[in-house]
């Protein structure tokens, strides 16, 4: 196995301007074959609630599934740096939050991932200082779908885009080892990233940040119904699984991966 990828990794990547890719990943036997990519950020995303489970969001799952799904990827034999998400309502307060965080990091996560704002400041300061590096998602936050009338793009109007930015400094401040936007338009994602000096990972965020992420069965051409527009297929140009997480990681790698058809 090559060494492993860190967060001291990822900040080294960024300050070369190298990007890196990021894919979810929900059981070992795939998680190896990602790491053997060189997919270097495996996240066990709570989309497993949608993909693995049938849900139409992310809000049924449990942190009983989390801890299930982040023990299968953790037994994998892979370099990758394993980040799990806290689901919906474990962050109710700081104390609540640590506590689900501890369970995820037992399993095996490296890293944790929670969604929201400039109010998980204390969160996250109060998580760091305990050992738990934190990735903060924002923009379009899926566990709050019915707040936000739906899955839309977030930050289109310079006030929206100020807020968010401003938003992303304060966590930073915080103690936030990696920020993570979700459908921002490409120029504000942009902007973020110049404004912080922790790596910034987006998704339908354009490729203006030092990392991109996809939903596994999205990128492998499995997504039922209507693909979101920042995904693309690498199943069909690959031909099987492994070659397409080759192809997503030199896509990225290589900055190829997002075009601008996939950017808003
Ligand atoms: N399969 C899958 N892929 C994902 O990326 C994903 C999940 N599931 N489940 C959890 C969330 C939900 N996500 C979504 C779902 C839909 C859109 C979507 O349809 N977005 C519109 C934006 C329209 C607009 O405001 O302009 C799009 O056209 O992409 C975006 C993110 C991202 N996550
Ligand atoms: C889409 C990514 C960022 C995520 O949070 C998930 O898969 O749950
Ligand atoms: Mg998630």
């Amino acid at each position: 196995m090559t060494r492993p990828i860190t967060i001291r990794t990822l900040n080294e990547r960024r300050a070369a301007g190298e990007p890196f890719s990021c894919l979810t990943a929900y059981d070992a036997t795939m998680a190896t074959l990602a790491g053997n990519a060189g997919i270097e950020v495996l996240l066990i995303g709570d989309s497993l609630g949608m993909v693995l489970q049938g849900h139409a969001s992310t809000l049924p799952v449990t942190l009983e599934d989390m801890v299930y799904h982040t023990r299968c990827v953790a037994r994998a034999e892979t370099p990758s740096l394993i980040m799990a998400d806290l689901p919906f309502m474990t962050n109710i307060t700081p104390s609540r939050t640590m506590e689900a965080a501890g369970q995820l990091m037992q399993a095996g996560a490296h890293m944790i991932k929670l969604e929201g704002e400039a109010w998980l400041a204390e969160t996250v300061t109060a998580l760091t200082q305990r050992g738990v590096p934190v990735c903060v998602h924002m923009g379009l936050t899926p566990q709050s779908v019915h707040a936000l009338s739906g899955y839309r793009v977030q930050g289109r109007d310079t006030q929206q885009g100020d807020a968010m930015l401003k938003a992303a400094r304060t966590l930073e401040q915080a103690g936030a080892g990696i920020i993570l936007l979700e459908c921002v338009p490409r120029e504000l994602a942009g902007r973020i990233r110049a404004a912080l000096s922790v790596p910034v990972i987006g998704i339908g965020a354009g490729p203006d940040v030092d990392g991109q992420i996809l939903v596994m069965h999205d990128m492998l051409g499995a997504t039922t119904g209507q693909p979101p527009r920042f995904v693309k297929d690498f199943m069909t140009e690959s031909g099987s699984i492994e070659g397409a997480f080759r192809a997503y990681h030199e896509a990225v790698r290589t900055r190829s991966f997002p075009a601008p058809e996939h950017c808003f």
